[in-house]
């Protein structure tokens, strides 16, 4: 069986320094820096990012056992009105993580997760703007070289 991005990537050692620099590139950025710096975000929120992503490109399931499920990682953005300038430059910052964090640049590796980054920016942070009701037990989706895997959101 082929690799899995998480694999790819670098495995466990490879996304702290990714999420780490994801915040900085966010906070550098003069529109994306506004909702990072509101009061009382969570103190692991590089972790807690570090975990999710990993678990995302088929690490292990860390997140979900123990931080959240993605029902609660999209509220976390929901109703925040239309963010579709700062859902781009997020995407872009991802990109420009992935050289800071050394990130492998194989071409077909950075498709996969510029893919991946696109997609949830529409899923997870622009699904819901003018409301919070996200449908309950949502899993966390898993995304490999072909895309989103179904078969593990179906399963739950
Ligand atoms: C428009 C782009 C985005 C903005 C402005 C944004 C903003 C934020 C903010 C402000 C937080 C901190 C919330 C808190 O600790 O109170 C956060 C947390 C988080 N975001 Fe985003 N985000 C964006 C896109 C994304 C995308 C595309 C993903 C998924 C790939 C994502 C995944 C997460 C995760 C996993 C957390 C941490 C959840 C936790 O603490 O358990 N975000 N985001």
């Amino acid at each position: 069986m082929r690799q899995s991005l998480y694999d790819f990537a670098g495995g466990e050692r490879a996304f702290e320094p990714f999420a780490a620099a994801l915040h900085e590139r966010c906070l550098a950025d003069p529109e994306l820096n506004h909702p990072f710096s509101h009061p009382g975000q969570h103190p692991q929120h590089t972790q807690r990012l570090a975990a999710y992503l990993a678990e995302a490109f088929g690490g292990p399931a860390s997140y979900s056992a123990e931080c959240a499920n993605q029902s609660h990682v999209v509220w976390l953005h929901a109703g925040n009105g239309d963010m579709s300038d700062l859902g781009r430059r997020f995407a872009d910052c991802f990109m420009l993580a992935a050289d800071d964090a050394g990130w492998p640049d194989d071409p077909e590796f950075r498709a996969a997760i510029r893919a991946y980054i696109d997609w949830a920016v529409d899923t997870v942070a622009m699904s819901h703007p003018d409301d919070t009701d996200i449908p309950s037990g949502l899993p966390l989706p898993r995304w490999s070289w072909d895309g989103l895997e179904r078969e593990a959101l179906d399963k739950g």
